[in-house]
C-alpha cells in the first residue's frame, strides 16, 4: 500500500456518510493552542514531549516491562468496542453486553495480538496506569512532560488529574462515538488513530442512550450503517476529524463527542490519555452546549428518581412540552 508522507493513507479510514472539517494541527508553542483550549475547542498539539518517554513502548518493550499483573482487556466479535457501564445493567432489562471484559497478563495479550487473523474476535487492552506496572514503565511515566499537561491544567482551570488510561489496540479497532465528562489530553504513542469529534451542541444529531442505560454517554447511531429512520438528524451532524500519529496530542474537550478508530491495515496502536476533572462552572446566558447537556443529564436523573419507571419519563416530558412549548 502506498503510504503518503504522513505514514498512512485515506484507504485505511472507515467509510462514513458525513463530511468533516479538519481539527487544527498546531505546534505546541503556537499561542492559538491555548486560545482554542480556552474556548473548549479541540486541537492537535504537535512537537510536545508530553508522552515522548513512551515512544519506545513497542510490544517487545511492553512485554518485558509491564510487569506480571493482570490487565483489563476487552474482547469483541466485531471491530466495535462500545463502552458500557456494568453498574447500570439491571437483571431482566435484556441488555446484551457487546464486549467481554477479561483480565489478561500482557504476554498472553501480545501473543494473541500477534496471532490475530481478520474475522477472529478482536482485543483491546484498556488499563489505567497504576503502580502495578513494572519499574521501567513507572520511570517512563514519571518522565512524561508533566510541565506541559500541568501547565494546561492550571492555565485552563481544569480540576485534578483523575487517571491515565493506557490503550493497546489492534489495527481497525473502533471506539464508537461517545462523550466523557472529563477534559482529555489524548497522547498517541504508536500507530495512527482517526478521531472524529462533534461539539456538545450536536446532542440532537447524535442520540445518546438514556442516562440510566448501560450505554449512557454513547451515541445510539451505528456510524457504519446509520438508521436514518430512527435517527434522521444524524444527517445534519457537523463534525471535525484528524488522524493522530506518534508524538501527537489531541485535546478532546469535556462533553465533546468522539469516535476513535485505529487505522485499518495499520499497525497495533498505543495511546495514553490524561483525564482531568472539569473546572469550576462559570454561568453566563445563554448556557453553552456542554452546560445544557449537563442540565439534561440532571433532569433525566431526577425524573427517574421520582418516577422510578424509565418508561414514564418520555410520557411525562411529552405531556409537559407537546402542544405547550411547541
Ligand atoms: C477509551 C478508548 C478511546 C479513547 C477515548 O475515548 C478517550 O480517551 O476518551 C480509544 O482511543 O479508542
Ligand atoms: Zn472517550
Amino acid at each position: 500500500m502506498a503510504m503518503d508522507n504522513k505514514g498512512w493513507n485515506a484507504s485505511q479510514l472507515r467509510n462514513c456518510d458525513l463530511q468533516f472539517d479538519e481539527i487544527p494541527r498546531l505546534h505546541h508553542n503556537d499561542p492559538k493552542v491555548d486560545e482554542l483550549m480556552s474556548e473548549n475547542k479541540p486541537v492537535v498539539v504537535l512537537g510536545s514531549n508530553l508522552a515522548k518517554s513512551a515512544e519506545k513502548w513497542d510490544l517487545d518493550y511492553l512485554e518485558r516491562h509491564m510487569g506480571e499483573s493482570d490487565f483489563t482487556v476487552f474482547q469483541s466479535k466485531s471491530h466495535k468496542f462500545k463502552y458500557y457501564d456494568d453498574k447500570k445493567v439491571t437483571s431482566g432489562d435484556g441488555f446484551v453486553p457487546p464486549t467481554k471484559k477479561l483480565d489478561m497478563k500482557l504476554p498472553e495479550f501480545i501473543k494473541r495480538l500477534r496471532a490475530w487473523k481478520k474475522g477472529e474476535d478482536r482485543l483491546y487492552l484498556q488499563q489505567g496506569l497504576n503502580n502495578t506496572v513494572g519499574p521501567a514503565i513507572v520511570h517512563d511515566f514519571l518522565n512524561f512532560d508533566w510541565n506541559f499537561c500541568t501547565g494546561k491544567q492550571s492555565k485552563h482551570n481544569w480540576g485534578s488529574l483523575t487517571s491515565n488510561l493506557m490503550l493497546i489496540g489492534m489495527e481497525g479497532n473502533v471506539t464508537p462515538c461517545h462523550y466523557d465528562e472529563q477534559e482529555n489530553l489524548f497522547a498517541q504513542v504508536h500507530g495512527f488513530k482517526r478521531c472524529i469529534l462533534f461539539p456538545p451542541d450536536q446532542f440532537e444529531c447524535l442520540y445518546p442512550h438514556p442516562v440510566h442505560h448501560p450505554h449512557d454517554r454513547q451515541s445510539m447511531v451505528d456510524f457504519d450503517r446509520p438508521d436514518y429512520n430512527k435517527f434522521p438528524k444524524f444527517r445534519q451532524a457537523k463534525g471535525f476529524e484528524t488522524v493522530v500519529g506518534p508524538g501527537e496530542v489531541l485535546y478532546i474537550p469535556m462533553y465533546w463527542w468522539h469516535h476513535v478508530e485505529s487505522l485499518m491495515q495499520g499497525s497495533y496502536t498505543v495511546s495514553v490519555n490524561f483525564w482531568y476533572k472539569g473546572g469550576p462552572v462559570s454561568v453566563s446566558y445563554p448556557l453553552k452546549g456542554h452546560q445544557k447537556v449537563a442540565v439534561m443529564r440532571n433532569v433525566e436523573k431526577m425524573l427517574l428518581d421520582v418516577l422510578q419507571d424509565p418508561k414514564e419519563i418520555p410520557v411525562l416530558l411529552r405531556a409537559m412540552v407537546l402542544g405547550r412549548y411547541t
